[in-house]
C-alpha cells in the first residue's frame, strides 16, 4: 500500500481507462487517505471520515470503470448499487442495508477464496487420497466371536488372511495413485458424496400468492447449518475438483474468515451508488413508488456512519468508502438534501467521450475490445488484424450512431464491434483463411445499414 502513490494509482488505471483524469485523481487520494490513515494513532484514527466522492457524467463514459478498477487493483471488497432500485414497490425502508450486507458478503468471499489458495496444494493431496480410497478400499472384516472358531483358532488365522489382503491393497493403491496423478484415471466413474443443495429452501406461504417469501435457509443460516450429503456418480476427473473442494473448505477456519472479512469491508469496503440523481429531487416519480427524498433518507445513515446487522455480525459503516455516480441531467445536484450533499464532499466532472476517445478506447487499454476479438478468434486459429483507418472508422460509426439514437458511451463501442464481425465470428470454425484484415472498406461494408441513411452523405467513411 506504501508504494501506491496518487500517482501512480492513476498510472495504473491509465492502462485501462481513457481520459476522465479528474476522476482518477480524485478516487486515487481518496485510496492513499486510507492509508494515511491507518498509520494514525487509534484516538485520531476514528476522527478521519472517508472523504466520498460524487461523481457527475453520462452514461457509459467510465465512472463504474474507474471505481471497479481501482477496487482490482488494490483487492478491496467493492459493489455496486443502483439508486433507484429503492424507490421500487415492495421496498422497505431498512432493505437499503442490503448494499452492506452484499459488501461483506463480498468481502467474506474474497477472504475465503485467498484462504482455500492457501491450502490448495494440501486439499489436493487429500483429494487424492481419498479417490484412491473410494476406489480400492480395504477388506472391511468384523472379527469373529464365534467361540468355536476362538476354539479352533480360525480367528487368528482369519486375522492373517485379512493382514495379508491389507498388504495386498496398500501395494495396489500406491499404482493406483500413480496412475491418478498422471490422470490415467480422469475418466473412470465413481460414486462420491456431494452436498445436497436441491432442499435447503423452504417455502413459507406457499399456495397463497405470497412467493416472493421463499426463504433459502442458506442465505439465512449461511455456513452454519450441518450440510445435507448425497451420493453421486461421476468422473474421476470431476471428483478430484469436487473432494478437492470439499477438503478446503475443511481446512480453513470459518470463524477467521468471516472476522476477517467483516474487517476488510469496515475499513476498506467500497460501495458504488450509480444513478444518485434519479432519488434527487423531492416529488413521488408517479405511481406508489418510495418517495425520493425517503430513500435518500434512508441511506443517509449508512453514508455517515451506522451499525448494520448481517448475517456475520454487526458491520460498521463509518470508514466504508462510498462513490455515487449520475448524469444529473434533469435534477441538479442541488436537488439532494444538504445532508447527503455534505456527505459527498468531492465533486468530479467526467466527460463526454470525443471521437478520438473512441479510438484510443478500441487499442489501448489493457483489455481493449480489438484485443478481446483478436484472442477470441485467435482461439479458433484466425490472426485478425485491424488496419489504422479501420479503428477510425469504427469509431466514427460509434460516435454517429450515438448522436443519432440514444447516447450510451462507449457501450456503443461493443454493440458497434459485434455488428461488425457477427459474420466473421459465426463462420470462423469453417473458414480457410487463417488471416482476417479489417480494413476501412470492411467496415463501411459491414456498418453502413447502422447509420441512418438519411444522414450518411453527411459523413465521409
Ligand atoms: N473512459 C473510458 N475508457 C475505457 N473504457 C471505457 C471508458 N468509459 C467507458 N468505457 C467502457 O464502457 C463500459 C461502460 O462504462 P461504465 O460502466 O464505466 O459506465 P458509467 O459511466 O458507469 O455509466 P452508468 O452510470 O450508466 O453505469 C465499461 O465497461 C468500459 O468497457
Amino acid at each position: 500500500m506504501k508504494d501506491l502513490t496518487p500517482k501512480s494509482i492513476v498510472k495504473e488505471l491509465d492502462k485501462y481507462i481513457i481520459g476522465q483524469k479528474e476522476a482518477k485523481k480524485a478516487v486515487a487520494i481518496a485510496l492513499r487517505n486510507r492509508y494515511r490513515r491507518s498509520l494514525l494513532p487509534d484516538e485520531f484514527k476514528d476522527e478521519v471520515k472517508p472523504k466520498n466522492i460524487l461523481m457527475i457524467g453520462p452514461t457509459g463514459v467510465g465512472k463504474t470503470e474507474i471505481a471497479r478498477r481501482l477496487s482490482k487493483l488494490v483487492d478491496i471488497p467493492f459493489v455496486k448499487v443502483e439508486a433507484t432500485k429503492f424507490t421500487e414497490v415492495g421496498y422497505v425502508g431498512r432493505d437499503v442495508d442490503s448494499m452492506v450486507r452484499d459488501l461483506v458478503e463480498e468481502s467474506i468471499r474474497m477472504i475465503k477464496a485467498k484462504k482455500i489458495e492457501q491450502v490448495y496444494e494440501k486439499s489436493k493431496e487429500l483429494a487424492n487420497d481419498k479417490i484412491v480410497e473410494i476406489m480400492l478400499p480395504f477388506p472391511s472384516r468384523k472379527r469373529s466371536n464365534n467361540p468355536i472358531e476362538m476354539l479352533f483358532g480360525t480367528v487368528e488365522e482369519k486375522d492373517h488372511l485379512v493382514e495379508e489382503e491389507n498388504e495386498n491393497v496398500k501395494i495396489k493403491r500406491k499404482e493406483l495413485k500413480e496412475r491418478l496423478l498422471k490422470g490415467e484415471l480422469d475418466n473412470e466413474i465413481i460414486e462420491i458424496q456431494v452436498e445436497d443443495t436441491h432442499n435447503s429452501t423452504i417455502e413459507l406461504f406457499s399456495g397463497l400468492g405470497m412467493e416472493e417469501y421463499n426463504i433459502n435457509m442458506g442465505d439465512i443460516f449461511g455456513d452454519l447449518l450441518p450440510k445435507k450429503m448425497k451420493k453421486k456418480k461421476v468422473t474421476v476427473k470431476e471428483a478430484k475438483r469436487i473432494i478437492s473442494n470439499q477438503e478446503a473448505q475443511k481446512l480453513i477456519d470459518m470463524d477467521e474468515v468471516i472476522e476477517l472479512g467483516i474487517k476488510q469491508a469496515e475499513e476498506n469496503g467500497m460501495i458504488f451508488i450509480d444513478e444518485i440523481d434519479k432519488i434527487a429531487g423531492k416529488s413521488y416519480s408517479g405511481g406508489p413508488d418510495v418517495s425520493r427524498e425517503g430513500v435518500q433518507r434512508d441511506i443517509l445513515p449508512i453514508i455517515e456512519g451506522t451499525t448494520v446487522m448481517t448475517k456475520y455480525g454487526p458491520v460498521k459503516t463509518d470508514h466504508i468508502l462510498f462513490i455515487a455516480a449520475g448524469a444529473f441531467h434533469v435534477s441538479k445536484v442541488g436537488d439532494l438534501i444538504p445532508e447527503i450533499q455534505g456527505r459527498f464532499p468531492i465533486r468530479v466532472e467526467l466527460e463526454s467521450l470525443t471521437e478520438d476517445n473512441f479510438k484510443e478506447i478500441l487499442v489501448k487499454p489493457k483489455n481493449a475490445i480489438t484485443k478481446q476479438y483478436k484472442y477470441l478468434l485467435g482461439a479458433e486459429g484466425i490472426n485478425l488484424e485491424f488496419t489504422e483507418d479501420a479503428i477510425d472508422a469504427i469509431a466514427k460509426v460509434a460516435y454517429i450512431s450515438n448522436e443519432q439514437t440514444e447516447n450510451i458511451g462507449a457501450r456503443r463501442l461493443q454493440t458497434v464491434m459485434e455488428k461488425l464481425l457477427e459474420d466473421i465470428s459465426f463462420e470462423a470454425p469453417d473458414l480457410d483463411v487463417k488471416e482476417i484484415v479489417i480494413d476501412k472498406d470492411y467496415v463501411n461494408k459491414k456498418l453502413m445499414a447502422y447509420i441512418y441513411e438519411k444522414d450518411i452523405s453527411k459523413y465521409i467513411l
